[in-house]
């Protein structure tokens, strides 16, 4: 049996790089439309955080939602600054992020994108986590997205920055978490009625 949603789902961020990636990946596999809109972020643990953004999106939209939250995790910080992230960048900036590393032999980490689909208010929201395995290596390339210039993904000599795009798209955090994503949307049988009004 079907699933009849109200509405299309709106995929809601802040971030027109992540809006982008996100576009590409999807193409035409996924009907969304999309809402610029900073969610506050809870503390707490990844999985968490992600759910959270996907209540208060569902709310604030009050039709079917998804949401994602980035992680950058730093294997020998035991996971930090993981959801922090954007913080320590916006604060630290690549040079501070290295430095930390400075002080541990270990610079591997991992990329993770937890996206949260929420099919409506009230209903508590799914998850799809997707992880890449890098390290983390002294800035190189564009800078126009987040600590793309500092993670090197294992068995690439580049960085994600220094990648074409479509190759970060094949092997990145958010393309495995979309895979996820698609196949859930493929099993699920989800119609979703336009009313017109948006
Ligand atoms: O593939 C990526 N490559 C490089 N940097 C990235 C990537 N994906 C997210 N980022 C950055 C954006 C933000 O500094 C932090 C995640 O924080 P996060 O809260 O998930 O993103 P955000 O606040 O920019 O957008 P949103 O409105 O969807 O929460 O890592
Ligand atoms: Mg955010």
């Amino acid at each position: 049996m079907p699933t009849v949603l109200p509405r299309p789902v709106t995929f809601v961020t802040g971030n027109t790089k992540k809006l982008e990636e996100v576009r590409a990946i999807l193409g035409h596999s996924i009907p969304f439309r999309s809402l610029k809109l900073d969610l506050p972020e809870l503390q707490g643990e990844p999985e968490e955080i992600s759910k959270e953004k996907a209540r208060l999106a569902a709310a604030s939209v009050n039709g079917p939602v998804l949401v994602e939250d980035t992680c950058l995790c730093f294997d020998a910080l035991n996971g930090l600054p993981g959801p922090y992230i954007k913080w320590f960048l916006l604060k630290i900036g690549h040079e501070g992020l290295n430095n930390i590393l400075n002080a541990y032999e270990d610079k591997s980490a991992y990329a993770m994108c937890i996206f949260s689909l929420s099919l409506g208010p009230n209903l508590e929201p799914v998850t799809f986590l997707g992880k890449t395995q890098g390290k983390i290596v002294p800035p190189r390339g564009p800078t126009d997205f987040g600590w793309d210039p500092i993670f090197q993904p294992d068995g690439y000599e580049q960085t994600y920055a220094e990648m074409p795009k479509e190759e970060k798209n094949k092997i990145s955090h958010r393309s495995k978490a979309l895979a996820l994503v698609k196949s859930h949307f493929a099993a699920a049988d989800y119609i979703f009625q336009t009313d017109g009004s948006h």
